[in-house]
């Protein structure tokens, strides 16, 4: 279809998307190459800002949409110079050009005749011939290039195929040296620019025949394939094999001529002199984890070293625990004294157990106790200028919320805390202090490195730490396993919780969830008991199976809140994404009359159970939690203004309600069946737990855990019986992390260092100092063999 065109100039913007750039307008129409009678059209696209005052060529096509109606479809668009004598005059006069009046725009137009602009932009010394000042020629040189060098510079990315969303994105990343970087590395818009990925770039470097060997395509090639098999895995770094023998995949998949391992050990080599990777005993991290990871150990060395211990006796402790004992109608358990004990005395103490281990009551008796021996009120409307002594924090909103509810104190989420919006570059992000003298997380199995590093950067020297968790869970969706490692380093005070408390005597569950922990397996994971049931199919019988289970599951009273299908895989007969469609239709039917709004393959309905894919921190939702649908608004009942948005989708997470219009919608999904990474952090009356076969990639032991501590009062498990035994032999759930080692190192070097005799106390110092540690300086001083001063001075 050939192209159409609209000239004319905007008159209003109905509706803005800025970080796509999408715009619907309405625009007064000077010229159109198609018939149209109207004054005004809709015009729809990506553009960049646009000047009210200036007439704009736009192409694309006139499209019927179904309800609005003629509108065109911009592809591509730029101003429309003027090219007569007089309205060439108007335009140089014009405020465009600050300090050229009308009779200096009447000699440019004389000089240079109607192309004027065109013989301005293609060759700026032309202005030469003008009788102008140079402050003036100045002038109009700059803003001819400002104005018409970003729209040759977009047209030319349109032709690469770059459609305006993304050529908007590379030029406001590099100006006016777009089309140079392009030409000479487009691999780097991998990195710069959020939606190229490898493959694209390397189809755009074959346009412009750069060879299968170019320096920055292997580079390109290993930060992708490093990226991905972190984000994928959760390690926080790659053995080299590994990365190399992929990227030779990915580099070679495409191109006639291949590239040798042997080149891109060059590349390798030279992405850690750049300081992008690391490289260490035949592994690679990105830099920034790798830094992370020495971070956070040399923050919790600090809090350690700066922490002076107010040593109170056990007996102190017992004392004061007896009244909060009594308030709190329980006795604790020995385990249980001592966490408190080191609660109160340590700079770090990391609480792990089980479910019903008493952690959370554990939470409650510490904070009591810290506040009587510090004499402390824990009444939040005593505290008007000063800030609160002990603050709670937990990864979700959910978490937050229940710990703010089993406290009876404020608790936010870790976001929250650090005044995080979610949408900032974190890497050289500095956070103010937290206040107040106790920090408790809980929930921490969920913290990834990231923002694990950002929330130790945030704690003042003095603020007590307490880490609590349950350590054999699954780790954090991001990369790392931080709670496990630190556990593992040694280097903390650490409580391991072993009695389980919450259980009653007809309850199975919580005896079966220790028991795999242990790695046992025997036949009463498969016999049926009051709370748990095993009922054997294969991954095709799962549908059926699942429906009469519900059935049933409804006649005894649970419902689409109380009740959750939880399974490891998206995909095929057992996979979330078909159970979700079955259980929909089984739990919410299709009612007639009812509103619906169709996302992908999905047809969301009101009433439907949903999950948040995505942290949304302003929101307060976050990645996991579940909600529900509560309304779906037509636009034509919306404000004018927001009719073009589409239909608006009423969201209800525990109270906290959320309004998505239809381009949000993938921000949620539905979750009648979720993945158990996505329960995480949620309890349910009923689980129903699917495993099968056909998902023995997932069947790790913590994955199984995880699933069946998520059951509150009943369990039921189908599936095949070997992917149970699977997932309970394989205890390979590990991830690849350094985390645990760099603890060890920094915490053995430091004391080493601090006791050592060979330095002076202000090289001492001056190696504690955050630069040296920083830097890595301590890095090769493993062993501290023939280390001397010098050593630490930076060169
Ligand atoms: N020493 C104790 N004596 C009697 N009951 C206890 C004791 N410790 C904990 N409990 C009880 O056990 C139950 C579980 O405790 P709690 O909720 O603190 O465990 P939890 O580890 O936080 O569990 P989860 O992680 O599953 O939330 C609660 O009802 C609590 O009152």
């Amino acid at each position: 279809m050939a192209e159409e065109y609209v000239i004319g100039q905007v008159r209003a913007i109905f509706f803005e998307k800025p970080e796509d750039y999408f715009k619907i307008m309405m625009v007064k129409v000077q010229e159109t190459s198609f018939d149209w009678v109207d004054p005004e059209i809709v015009i729809t696209g990506n553009f960049d800002e646009l000047d009210q005052e200036q007439a704009y060529k736009f192409w694309g096509q006139k499209v019927n949409h179904p309800k609005y109606g003629q509108q065109f479809k911009c592809e591509h668009y730029q101003k429309n110079n003027p090219t007569d004598r007089k309205s060439l005059i108007t335009y140089f006069s014009s405020t465009e050009f600050p300090g050229i009046g009308i009779k200096t725009a009447q000699k440019i137009v004389d000089t240079l005749g109607d192309k004027a602009i065109e013989t301005l932009v293609a060759n700026p010394q032309a202005a030469d011939q003008l009788p102008l000042k140079a402050d003036k020629k100045k002038v109009l040189l700059d803003r001819i290039n400002a104005t018409y060098h970003s729209e040759e510079v977009i047209l030319q990315l349109n032709r690469l195929g770059f459609g305006n969303k993304l050529a908007f994105k590379i030029y406001h990343q590099y100006k006016a040296d777009t089309l140079t970087i392009l030409q000479q590395n487009p691999y780097q818009l991998v990195q710069d620019i959020k939606g190229i990925g490898f493959k694209r770039a390397d189809k755009l470097a074959e346009q412009f025949q750069l060879p299968f060997n170019y320096p920055q395509r292997l580079k390109a090639g290993l930060w992708q394939m490093l990226n991905f098999l972190i984000s994928s895995t959760g390690d926080t770094y790659v053995e080299e094999n590994e990365l190399v023998q992929q990227t030779l995949q990915l580099l070679n998949d495409s191109r006639k001529q291949k590239v040798t391992a042997a080149e891109l050990e060059t590349s390798l080599s030279d992405l850690v002199q750049q300081g992008q990777i690391k490289y260490e005993q035949k592994c690679y991290a990105p830099q920034f984890l790798y830094d992370d990871e020495w971070f956070i150990s040399r923050q919790l060395k600090i809090l350690a070293d700066n922490f002076q211990s107010p040593n109170y006796s056990l007996k102190k402790v017992q004392a004061v625990l007896r009244q909060i004992e009594t308030d709190f109608h329980i006795s604790y358990d020995e385990n249980q004294v001592n966490a408190i004990f080191q609660g109160v005395n340590s700079s770090v103490l990391l609480l792990t157990g089980g479910p019903g281990t008493g952690k959370t009551t554990i939470i409650n008796g510490l904070v009591a106790a810290f506040a009587q021996l510090h004499n402390y009120s824990l009444d939040v409307d005593d505290y008007v200028k000063e800030p609160f002594p002990v603050r709670l924090a937990a990864p979700t909103g959910r978490a937050a919320k229940h710990l703010s509810e089993s406290t009876g104190l404020p608790a936010s989420t870790i976001h929250r805390l650090l005044g995080l919006t979610g949408q900032e570059e974190t890497s050289n992000l500095e956070l103010d202090y937290i206040s107040g003298k106790l920090l408790i997380i809980d929930e921490t199995s969920m913290v990834d490195t990231e923002l694990f590093k950002l929330l130790v950067s945030a704690i003042a020297p003095g603020m007590q730490l307490v880490l609590v968790g349950d350590r054999d869970q699954l780790p954090s969706v991001g990369a790392g396993q931080v709670f496990s490692d630190l556990i593992s380093s040694q280097a903390f005070q650490t409580v391991q919780l072993e009695k389980i408390y919450r259980q009653s005597a007809d309850s199975t569950i919580i005896t079966l969830a220790h028991e795999i922990n242990t790695g046992t397996i025997n036949e009463q994971l498969f016999h049926n008991y009051p709370d748990r049931s095993f009922i054997e199919c294969s991954a095709a019988q799962v549908g059926s199976v699942l429906q009469q289970i519900i059935v049933k599951s409804q006649q005894k009273g649970f419902n689409i809140d109380t009740l959750q299908v939880l399974a490891p895989m998206y995909r095929g007969p057992a996979g979330i994404d078909y159970l979700n469609q079955l259980l929909q239709n089984t739990l919410n039917p299709k009612a007639e009359r009812t509103k619906t709004i169709n996302f992908g393959n999905i047809e969301y309905r009101i009433g439907d159970k949903i999950v948040h894919l995505v942290n949304n921190v302003e929101a307060n939702v976050f990645n996991g939690e579940i909600g529900k649908i509560t309304g779906i608004t037509p636009k034509k009942y919306l404000p004018v203004t927001d009719r073009s948005k589409g239909d608006l989708v009423t969201l209800n997470f525990e109270g906290q309600q959320i309004d998505y219009y239809k381009s949000d919608l993938a921000k949620i999904s539905l979750a009648y069946c979720t993945s158990i990474h996505k329960a995480q952090g949620s309890e349910f009356n009923l689980v129903i737990l699917v495993l099968v076969n056909q998902h023995a990639r997932m069947l790790k032991r913590n994955l199984l855990y995880t699933a069946i501590t998520r059951a509150k009062s009943k369990l039921i498990m189908l599936g095949n019986r070997q992917a149970y035994e699977k997932a309970i032999a394989d205890n390979s759930g590990l991830r690849h992390t350094m985390l645990k080692n760099r603890v060890q190192n920094i915490f053995q070097i430091v004391s080493q260092i601090q006791s050592s005799e060979t330095f002076a106390k202000d090289v001492k110092d001056y190696i504690l100092t955050s630069t040296a540690i920083n830097n890595n300086m301590i890095d090769p001083l493993i062993g501290m063999a023939n280390v001397t001063p010098q050593d630490f001075m930076e060169s």
